[in-house]
């Protein structure tokens, strides 16, 4: 670690501390504006809900795959330092240019709260969010290398425990950002007109992005900064590729077999590069059954979340939301790593097992399965009472409007019977209610809520559906200059047919004679039960991704180390796209059936994971190397002494070659 100031605190460089607040303050950045994303496309932008997930799922997956590009340019030509830096300004240009596209005041020249130059809004963003998406994979494999870089090689247990750390701060910095950014988006802001201030929600995380490349700026003289060892990407393709011809050319079986295919290369190409390419493709090799992993785990934000929309969110007097269930993950695993690394694996040590690395990410798969074995239990009940709910609703729902069918014909003339609105036959979307009232007053009824307007109801009809969110809501009845106001709570995805009797009477005790039918009722199993399978998805993950990423970090050759761990990211984004591949193709019937069908999906691979990683060999990569070293020094040497020897030779044979042409010469003179 020659040219950096070493300093230690409690056996850790101090330098890690500064990369640490870096990546909390950077996966602020990142989950913060992801939070409030869709809602931004869906709301601001008036996109459809399809065009809205597509582009957010494209936007995650690219920022899985930008890591390689990161790793290619850190590791063969900037070094991570400069990469994370040139990439951090980067991001926080795209971060700012998300802020300045929520901001409606700019194009809002009519002043009427919406913007009135949308591609403007549009084209800026996607800009943006491809400038995030560029420096948030770039620095990606770059950081978290650049951390285990600071440790020396006898630092094993500190490097250990920095990645536990590191992770800690990923979780921390999602967990606060995912609570506060939701709430400043709907706080109202603007110039000219208040609206839902994305801009705001978008602007901390730019602000935040800005600290984290600052505090990485002033640890700056503390870091150890490898140096970059040239294109080495190329290099190794390159290798591979004249490896593969060669083997090739000499197929025929007069040729001796060697032992690895990578031999095939040692006519052209140094046998450490052979050697560092090897351990590479081992790892690589490793990871092909991983992706099934991120399948599953990547669901928590979409098939979980809509699970939960169909769930009871009441907490005691908290109401929690659908989305908000995902912030379990994150207190998990604050909660979880160190229990893990200070209880669990010394324990397990304790007991005499040998829990490696990949046993430990093997167990992390079994537990993900089990997560999902929870989630299609969680399914079966939520179907069950949705079937009995049905049930009632359709057998009290005919009795119902049976009962006011013989209300309307004897006070109604037929001129005045309405059509009624088509009955709701399934639970409204995303955990609202449907309401609708059915006046039975000779005069016309007008009913709004702060949020929504049913409209003008004329005598003897019913209002359309409106959706409305859980918690206590006050409607107000006009009916010319008089008004009523009726208060009720509502929970979540439940149907209700407010009736207004012919004999109300407007004023403070109005609310007594307005009844109300229960046409679907709120959701009933509840949200908490959504935890076991966040517990074993959490653990599942604590041992899988925290280990996975630490042997991504030591299995790999010193000037690939972010090559590699762009190789890791890299399955997370495969695993993104497995999941849109297989919710097209697999349209299971049921729910239930879905969950079961990833789980053992995940199992039949985890079980292939199994096997390749017990014919895996750990190694030590710079001992490796070092070994290397030294044996072509020796072979230097060798050479050297070989040379001197044969120079000596030489200049003995050529005196006495002189000595003989001497004489010759004295001899013709002569
Ligand atoms: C993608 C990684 C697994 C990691 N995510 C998490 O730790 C989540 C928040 N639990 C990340 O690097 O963002």
């Amino acid at each position: 670690m020659a040219g950096t100031i070493n300093k230690e605190v409690c056996g850790y460089p101090l330098s890690i501390f500064f990369i640490v607040v870096n990546e909390f303050c950077e996966r602020f950045s990142y989950y913060g504006m992801r939070a409030v994303l869709v809602l931004y496309f869906k709301y601001f932008l008036r996109w459809d809900d399809d065009l809205a997930t597509s582009i957010y799922h494209t936007f995650v997956a690219l920022c899985y795959l930008t890591p390689i590009l990161g790793a290619i340019v850190a590791d063969s030509w900037l070094g991570k330092f400069k990469t994370i830096i040139y990439l951090s300004i980067v991001y926080a240009i795209g971060q700012v240019a998300m802020a300045v596209s929520a901001i409606h005041d700019i194009t809002d020249t009519d002043r009427d709260g919406t913007p009135d130059n949308m591609t403007f809004h549009v084209v800026l963003s996607m800009v943006g969010l491809f400038l995030i998406a560029l420096g948030t994979g770039g620095i990606k494999p770059c950081v978290a290398a650049f951390g285990g870089d600071q440790f020396s090689d006898h630092q094993d247990r500190q490097r250990r425990t920095f990645f536990s750390v590191f992770y800690l701060c990923i979780n921390g910095g999602s967990l606060l950002s995912t609570i506060i950014t939701p709430i400043l988006r709907a706080q109202d802001c603007g110039i000219h007109s208040q609206q839902k201030c994305y801009s705001l929600a978008f602007g901390v995380p730019a602000a935040l992005m800005l600290v984290a490349l600052v505090v990485f700026i002033v640890g700056s003289g503390m870091y150890y900064k490898a140096e970059p060892q040239g294109n080495i990407m190329l290099d190794v393709c390159k290798c591979i590729g004249f490896a593969i011809k060669n083997r090739y050319r000499h197929r025929s079986n007069q040729y001796p077999k060697r032992q690895h295919w990578m031999d095939w290369a040692e006519e052209k190409y140094d046998k450490l590069l052979i050697a560092q390419i090897k351990m590479v493709l081992k790892v690589l090799f490793l990871y092909i059954p991983l992706p099934m992993f991120w399948t599953l785990f990547d669901q928590k934000g979409s098939r979980w979340t809509l699970q939960a929309t169909t769930m009871n969110g009441y907490f005691g007097s908290l109401v929690i939301q659908p989305d908000q269930m995902q912030t379990v993950n994150p207190i998990l695993i604050l909660t979880l790593v160190p229990i893990m690394d200070s209880v669990i694996y010394p324990l397990i040590n304790k007991c005499g097992l040998n829990f490696t690395p990949l046993k430990r990410m093997t167990v992390g798969m079994l537990l993900a399965a089990i997560a999902f074995v929870c989630a299609a239990l969680v399914q079966i009940e939520i179907d069950v009472s949705r079937k009995q709910l049905l049930y009632l609703f359709i057998s009290s729902s005919h009795f119902y409007f049976f009962f006011l069918n013989l209300i309307f014909r004897k006070h109604c003339p037929p001129s005045h019977q309405h059509p009624r609105t088509d009955d709701i036959t399934s639970k409204p979307q995303e955990g609202n209610n449907a309401i609708r009232f059915v006046n039975g007053m000779k005069t016309a009824v007008n009913v709004s809520i702060p949020a929504a307007n049913f409209g003008l109801i004329e005598p003897f009809s019913y209002s359309n559906y409106s959706l409305i969110k859980n918690g206590k809501v006050t409607f107000t009845l006009w009916s010319g200059s008089q008004s009523c106001e009726y208060s009720t709570d509502f929970g979540f995805g439940s149907s209700y047919t407010f009736f207004i009797p012919s004999t109300l009477v407007f004023g403070p005790n109005c609310q007594e004679s307005i009844t109300a039918a229960e046409d679907i009722k709120p959701n009933s199993v509840h949200m908490a039960l959504q935890i076991p399978q966040y517990f074993f998805i959490t653990a599942g993950e604590v041992m899988f991704s925290v280990t996975g990423l630490e042997f991504s970090y030591s299995q790999a050759p010193s000037n690939m180390k972010a090559v590699l761990q762009a190789g890791w990211l890299f399955t997370v984004a495969i695993g993104n796209f497995i999941v849109l591949i297989v919710a097209e193709l697999a349209k299971l019937p049921k729910q239930w059936a879905e969950y079961v069908l990833f789980a053992s999906l995940l199992v039949a691979v985890c079980f292939i994971f199994s096997i390749m990683a017990y014919f895996y060999t750990y190694i030590d990569p710079a001992e490796i190397e070092a070994q290397f070293k030294k044996n072509v020094n020796e072979d230097d040497e060798d050479n050297k002494h070989k040379l001197q020897k044969t120079e000596v030779e030489m200049n003995k044979r050529d005196s006495i070659k002189c000595h003989d042409e001497d004489d010759k010469d004295k001899q013709t003179k002569m």
